[in-house]
């Protein structure tokens, strides 16, 4: 039996919605470094189709600032854009899909050849694209795969929905549902570091940790983009997926092997064991202008002519999620995100109970670990240690691995690179599974309705502060303990 995944074999990559934002900036660019750094299998053509009439030429022209193409990589560059073509066509026209095909069959020569389609389509068009894909393009001597982005719906009934037509046109191995933080350095991580080191293993429960925060904020508001947006709000668009699925990565048991299939089942195991979201565990919060900033800062979210005027739609929001299981009772796991807040941030801070029978005054704090995600992957453990010298004091220190100081040699790869590349080998190790997205809408669905059909009219903050003031409080409410004592004092690059 031939294994069809071998890379010896001819494969097109075919990008749906080749004309559009995702494409230029993300896409195109992706591929080009993976092509670049000689990963993908050799005898790999690039498909861009969508309804603009453009040239290949036009496509490379509109991408061009995105992609990076250092001294000496001019030929492969070249290379590259020889192996890509462009097919303008309608989404909805099975006619344009058989023309397509039919383009696409040119360059498969021999007995197998594979087909990856990516859908970087609006949700609007998402079921025709894939019936059309089903009935018109799929390999007939090798693999289909399709990759979809989010949304993944809206809610439970919508997503059920989506689910089920995909399942009558693609087996579930076929399909990869995206979540970009599953590319990610720190995210990938995390199951090393919890199920490699022992020193962690014993202490990640209910008697050693007091709070779990999970955290992503953007310095940038919705810029023009807030029509979309205003669909969707952060709980959708950032915390029901990136930060649940970070949420399970840290609290789920220890799968039975690295099998993609193993993993996953740990991941909708965990997800089983939380109830759904209560209004009273959640802050909602929406972004108003700085009258002293700069640009669009002094811009508010209600601002932009693209939203609908009044709307209540968050762009902040903080919930405490709780895990009904022996190891997580009673621990409360914050998710927190927000737009046009004062700094760029992802990560995740484990903090952990006080040591019992004080010897030192209420002098010792918290340990804390913190797993940061962006920018600028590092893993610290603050902990207490002696002050050095000749007094017996406390000092707050840490045990820091900073990925720029340790790994200085090494590229962190983005996370599309990983995720397209996984793609053409087939791990679904880190793609989101059909029954985790519905433990996620089960989760996240009855609060989403119940903040829209209340109208619950978020808290004000203003763009580039830190969120609401009422969220530091909530946080505090969770257990989570700020001191404002600690203080980092960054390496010295030797
Ligand atoms: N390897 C590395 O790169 C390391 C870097 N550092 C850096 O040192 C600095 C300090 O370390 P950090 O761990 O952040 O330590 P801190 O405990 O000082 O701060 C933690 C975070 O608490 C939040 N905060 C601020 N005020 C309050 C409040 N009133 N209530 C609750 N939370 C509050 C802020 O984040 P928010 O606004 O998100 O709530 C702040 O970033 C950081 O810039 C960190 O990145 C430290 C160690 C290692
Ligand atoms: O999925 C999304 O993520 C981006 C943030 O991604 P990052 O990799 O830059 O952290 C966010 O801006 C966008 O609103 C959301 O849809």
């Amino acid at each position: 039996m031939e294994n069809k995944t071998d890379f010896q074999y001819p494969h097109t990559f075919v990008l749906l919605g080749a004309s559009g934002d995702l494409a230029k900036k993300k896409i195109y660019p992706t591929i080009w470094y993976l092509y670049r750094d000689n990963t993908l299998p050799r005898n790999t053509k690039f498909v861009g189709y969508a309804r603009t009439k453009q040239t290949i030429a036009e496509v490379r022209e509109k991408s061009k600032k995105y992609m990076k193409v250092r001294p000496g990589e001019e030929d492969k560059f070249e290379q590259f854009w020889e192996a890509n073509t462009y097919h303008a066509g309608a989404y909805d026209k099975r006619v344009d899909y058989e023309l397509l095909n039919q383009s696409i069959s040119k360059s498969e020569k021999g007995p197998v050849a594979n087909r990856i389609f990516y859908l970087a389509v609006p949700p609007t068009v998402f079921e025709e694209v894939t019936v059309n894909i089903r009935n018109a393009c799929v390999s007939i001597k090798g693999y289909t795969r399709v990759i979809i982005e989010k949304p993944f719906g809206r809610d439970d009934v919508s997503s059920a929905k989506l689910s089920s037509h995909l399942s009558g046109l693609f087996k579930e191995e076929q399909i990869y549902r995206i979540d970009h933080y599953l590319g990610k350095e720190m995210v990938q991580n995390l199951m090393t570091l919890r199920f490699a080191n022992q020193i962690f293993n014993p202490t990640w429960n209910r008697e050693n940790i007091a709070s779990i925060l999970i955290s992503f904020k953007e310095p940038f508001g919705t810029e023009g983009r807030g029509g979309y947006f205003d669909d969707f709000g952060i709980i959708r668009d950032v915390m029901q997926n990136h930060l649940l699925q970070i949420l399970s990565l840290v609290a789920m048991e220890k799968p039975v092997t690295l099998n993609p299939n193993d993993i996953r089942d740990e991941k909708v195991k965990v997800l089983r064991h939380i109830n759904p979201i209560e209004l009273k565990d959640v802050l909602v919060g929406q972004y108003v202008g700085n009258p002293e900033g700069q640009g669009d800062e002094k811009l508010g979210y209600l601002d932009d002519p693209t939203v609908p005027k009044g709307s209540v739609t968050p762009t902040y929001a903080l919930a405490a999620l709780w895990i009904n299981n022996a190891r997580w009772q009673g621990v409360p796991f914050i998710l927190r995100c927000g737009k046009a807040l004062n700094e760029r941030k992802a990560e995740v801070r484990v903090q952990f109970k006080e040591a019992p029978g004080d010897i030192f005054n209420g002098h010792a704090k918290r340990n804390e670990l913190v797993i940061r995600v962006q920018p600028g992957e590092a893993l610290y453990l603050k902990l207490m240690s002696k002050s050095p010298g000749m007094k017996f004091d406390l000092v707050e220190t840490e045990l820091d691995l900073t990925y720029s100081m340790r790994y200085r040699e090494t590229d962190v790869p983005d996370a599309y690179e990983r995720l397209i590349l996984d793609v053409f080998t087939g791990t679904q190790m880190h793609f989101v599974r059909n029954d985790e997205l519905k433990e996620a809408w089960r989760i996240f669905t009855p609060f989403l309705k119940n903040l829209e059909e209340n109208h619950v009219i978020p808290e004000q903050y203003v763009y580039g502060s830190r969120g609401p003031i009422q969220a530091d409080k909530k946080l505090a409410d969770y257990n989570f303990k700020y001191s404002g004592s600690y203080k980092w004092q960054k390496p010295e690059v030797a």
